[in-house]
């Protein structure tokens, strides 16, 4: 499926999103931060950063702005609204909004990869109001209700 990106004036000369293996799930994001200029995220800080980017999704699609798992387990740092959700019709800048989790500062340079893109086909539905939802085995069991009495106990 072919999607159209626009490249805006800060992602000048840094690479298109790619995925990074033929069966990547996930198109890399890069920082589009100033040239020369570096972010550094203090341990519990977040920021919004830019990735040079715009798209047009087609309708019935979404694009989520996942944590690269790499930069989580060896820094904390990950999306602090993962999955962060690309609008169809959104036509602004993707950014990425970074938290560090971890307990040193990270920096962040530019054409870093931060996060990656996954596009998924979203339902749009239309909602029906009733008093009569139809019965299941489950009910309204949940939050661990199926491991109570049981199996996975501590
Ligand atoms: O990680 C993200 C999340 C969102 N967005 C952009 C695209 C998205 O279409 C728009 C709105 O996102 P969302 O619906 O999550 O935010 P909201 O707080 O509900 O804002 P709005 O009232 O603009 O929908 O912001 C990003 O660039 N990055
Ligand atoms: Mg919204």
């Amino acid at each position: 499926m072919k999607v159209s990106i626009r490249r805006l004036p800060n992602a000048d000369g840094l690479p298109s999103p790619a995925y990074a293996s033929d069966g990547a799930a996930g198109l890399d994001l890069h920082a589009a931060l100033p040239p020369g200029q570096k972010l550094v995220l203090e341990p519990g800080a977040r920021d919004l950063v830019p990735t040079g980017l715009s798209i047009a999704l087609p309708k019935g699609y979404e694009a989520q702005v996942r944590p690269r798992s790499g930069l989580a387990a060896e820094h904390g740092v990950t999306v602090l609204n993962a999955p962060g959700t690309i609008d169809s019709d959104y036509r602004g800048e993707i950014k990425t909004l970074l938290i560090n989790l971890g307990a040193q500062p990270f920096e962040i340079m530019r054409g870093m990869r931060i996060a990656q893109l996954v596009v998924a086909p979203v339902a749009h539905v239309t909602l029906v109001e009733t008093d009569d939802l139809d019965l299941t085995a489950r009910g309204a069991g949940g939050f661990g209700s199926t491991g109570r009495g049981g199996d996975d106990a501590p």
